[in-house]
């Protein structure tokens, strides 16, 4: 028998927006998925052609490349950070929406002009969009990585400014920073490994068409 398709999902805040979309698809994962106590991390669903893994965010792009899951949903965000050639995003799922933004101290944006940086510290989870971001107006970026809490960076001295998401802006506000520009519009992207579309593809491409109806 075929091995089941893997389709890795991330573990947090996506997943309950995209719960609604596996239904819809036809996909529905074992009891365990939603079993807080479970430490399982690969779980059978009612398809026996396909299982789930949950993994961390930016690790969906990091599986889903490599080939070893076949596909995953994931942010344009972490798409645009790693850039990987073997991913193919063929469906804008229309969930997670939030925007990447550079932010900065109110003091500081008070009395800033963005036209007159030729080098920026800025800290945050997004280095390669960040230094791209300010490359392409010739600002030189110097990128503190962190993996959370950017927003803690400014007010303790690690770095003025932030490249982080922006949703409702609660967190900027709630941390004194205001949003300066914004790099990005994100919303999650079905992705599917390159090789995996072109030897399963009777499977794949019929759960591709699945996914594109119900994110319509
Ligand atoms: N405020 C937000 N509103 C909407 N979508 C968001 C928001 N923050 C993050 N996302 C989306 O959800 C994805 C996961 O977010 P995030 O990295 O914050 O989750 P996490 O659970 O903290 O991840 P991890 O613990 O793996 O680092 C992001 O890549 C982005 O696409
Ligand atoms: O504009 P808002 O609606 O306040 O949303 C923005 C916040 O959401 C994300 O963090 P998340 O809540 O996922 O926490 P974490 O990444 O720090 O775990 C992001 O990193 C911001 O901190």
């Amino acid at each position: 028998m075929t091995e089941p398709l893997i389709l890795a999902v991330p573990k947090g805040r996506i997943l309950e927006e995209a719960l609604p979309l596996l239904a819809a698809v036809g996909i529905v994962p074992e009891a365990a998925f939603s079993d807080k106590n479970s430490r399982a991390l690969r779980f059978a669903t009612n398809n026996p052609a396909i299982d789930l893994i949950r993994v961390r965010a930016f690790d969906v792009a990091t599986f889903v490349a490599h080939g070893a899951a076949h596909l995953g949903i994931v942010g344009s965000d972490v798409l645009a950070e790693f850039d990987y050639s073997e991913l193919y995003a063929p469906v804008d799922l229309g969930i997670g929406h939030c925007r990447i933004s550079v932010a900065e101290p109110v003091a500081l944006a008070e009395q800033d002009d963005p036209r007159g940086w030729s080098h920026v510290r800025v800290a945050t989870k997004y280095p390669h969009i960040t230094r791209a971001h300010f490359e392409a107006r010739g600002v030189q970026a110097e990128c503190v990585k962190l993996n959370g809490a950017m927003e803690l960076a400014p007010v303790l001295g690690l770095a003025p400014r932030i490249v982080d998401l922006v949703s409702s802006g609660r967190t900027l506000q709630e941390n004194g920073l205001v949003e300066v520009e914004v790099i990005a519009q994100v919303t999650s992207r079905l992705i599917v490994n390159r090789a995996a579309f072109k030897t399963r593809a009777s499977e794949v491409v019929p759960l591709v068409d699945g996914f594109r109806k119900a994110a319509a």
